[in-house]
């Protein structure tokens, strides 16, 4: 069984490149299919989500090469289905962008229904809502859904909820629908404003992208062209928490400061040293952290997606700190391996209580998904002994090579066979 294996590692220090965002780059590969011709992606990242939307495209003739250096181009011109195996679209979260970005031009979407990272609940009442709005109609399978519509007509659609990934997806549809389409109550993350800006360049009309109106005027054709993704401001921001977490100073390049306005905030707030250029960001730490609060929401709220990690920051602050997950109540999973490690934690009602300055030790503790793995990781940086993490496939989903930019810190991390490694420990967890 595969594993991450952290070893005890005080006062990192470095500088990490920041990567392009997957959580962009997931919506800006689908949007590219709304063109005939050929599009051009840079920063996209080499992670286990992309490559299953390369295996996805060869299944329909859409073609997705990478060079080299990285670039990756799509050509959407040979796509003779839309068809998706439902295996695949199943494996990761977004296939739905691929139902927004193909109904219009070919009239019938088959998809698995959305896979991921698994919080108990994450329903896509508002896709279907958004996308029925518009003219189309769904039909529900046991493994898969299909989606048909003769023709989308603009509309104005409210969001029950604010929802990244419906925002985005009922922007992909509106683009080629007839008409006007107002989005009231979107979301304001950069992953819409990324999506909106690639969608234009392409020749949509796209406008209030970033504010919470966004309106859509259909057009008939869209072009090809080359478009940059932004930074991940997720990995950025676990980045700098790390730095908190066990003392040390890390910069975080190629990000865009305005991105990480709560998490640079609240990590001001417990005592890190943050400094920021242009296009990069320090944090800073060696001395007691303080305990403090952190209430997740929507963007530009604190992220979802950095609460794990902080929740770790929080198990080595001096006091109680609180964390109230607002966006999924149930995103906890990293909770109860933290608390194999020797935590203090309690959670009610989407409520974390941490008592602070706790001595962590190594265990072997397992990664239910991207952020839960990234926490443990943290967690294993300041525990005694050897901590291993498994669902390594999990951290994969986020990272392109999460042990290589750890060791690039000073961590000593690797990855091992835990069955070979420890054997006892493996038995132990078990039974
Ligand atoms: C690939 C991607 O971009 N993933 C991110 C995206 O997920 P995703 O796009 O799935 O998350 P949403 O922004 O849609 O979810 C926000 C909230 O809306 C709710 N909701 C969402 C859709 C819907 O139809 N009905 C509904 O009730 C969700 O349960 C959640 O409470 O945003 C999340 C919240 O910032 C992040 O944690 C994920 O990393
Ligand atoms: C929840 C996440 O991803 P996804 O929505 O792709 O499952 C994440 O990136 O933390």
């Amino acid at each position: 069984m595969e594993a991450i294996r952290v070893d005890f590692s005080q006062q990192i220090n470095g500088t990490i490149q920041v990567p392009g965002s997957k959580n962009s780059a997931l919506a800006l590969l689908a949007a590219a299919c709304l063109t005939d011709e050929a599009v051009t992606l840079t920063g996209i990242p080499n992670i286990a989500d992309f490559r299953v939307i390369c295996k996805m495209g060869e299944d329909i003739g859409l073609k997705i090469n990478r060079d080299i250096s990285g670039i990756v181009y799509v050509n959407p011109e040979d796509i003779h289905s839309t068809e998706f195996d439902p295996i695949k679209s199943s494996s990761f979260r977004t296939a739905y962008y691929f139902v927004g970005a193909l109904i219009a031009k070919y009239g019938k979407v088959t998809v698995g229904y959305p896979g991921g990272d698994d919080f108990v609940s994450r329903p896509i009442d508002q896709h279907i809502k958004a996308l029925e709005m518009l003219g189309a109609s769904f039909s529900f399978y046991e493994n898969y859904y299909t989606v048909e519509a003769n023709e989308l007509k603009g509309a104005t659609i409210y969001f029950d909820k604010i929802t990244s990934g419906g925002t985005i997806n009922a922007m992909l549809a509106a683009v080629r629908a007839k008409g006007m389409t107002v989005l009231l109550n979107a979301a304001r993350d950069p992953e819409v404003i990324d999506t909106a800006i690639l969608l234009n360049k392409m020749g949509a009309k796209v406008t209030g992208a970033g504010t919470d109106t966004i309106r859509i005027s259909g057009v008939e054709r869209l072009n090809g062209c080359t478009h940059q993704v932004i930074p991940d401001r997720l990995i950025a921001g676990a980045f700098l928490i790390a730095a908190g977490v066990t003392g040390g100073k890390v910069t975080v390049t190629d990000v865009i400061p305005e991105h990480l306005k709560s998490c640079i905030a609240k990590m001001r707030e417990v005592g890190i040293q943050i400094d920021i250029s242009d296009s990069s960001v320090t944090a800073s730490s060696n001395g007691p952290l303080k305990a403090s609060r952190i209430r997740t929401g929507m963007y530009p709220a604190f992220p979802t997606d950095l609460q794990q990690p902080m929740t770790t920051l929080f198990t080595q602050a001096q006091g109680k700190s609180i964390v109230s997950e607002k966006v999924y109540p149930n995103r906890f999973n990293h909770v109860g391996q933290l608390r194999k490690m020797g935590a203090d934690i309690k959670v009610r009602s989407g409520v974390a209580f941490i008592k602070g300055a706790t001595e962590l030790k190594g265990a072997v503790v397992s990664a239910s998904d991207i952020r839960a793995g990234i926490s443990l990781i943290l967690a294993g940086m300041v525990a005694k002994g050897q901590t291993y993490i498994t669902g390594v496939e999990h951290i994969e989903r986020g990272y392109e090579d999460v042990v290589a930019a750890f060791q690039s810190l000073g961590v000593t991390i690797d990855k091992v066979d835990l069955s070979k490694e420890r054997h006892d420990l493996l038995l132990e967890e078990i039974q």
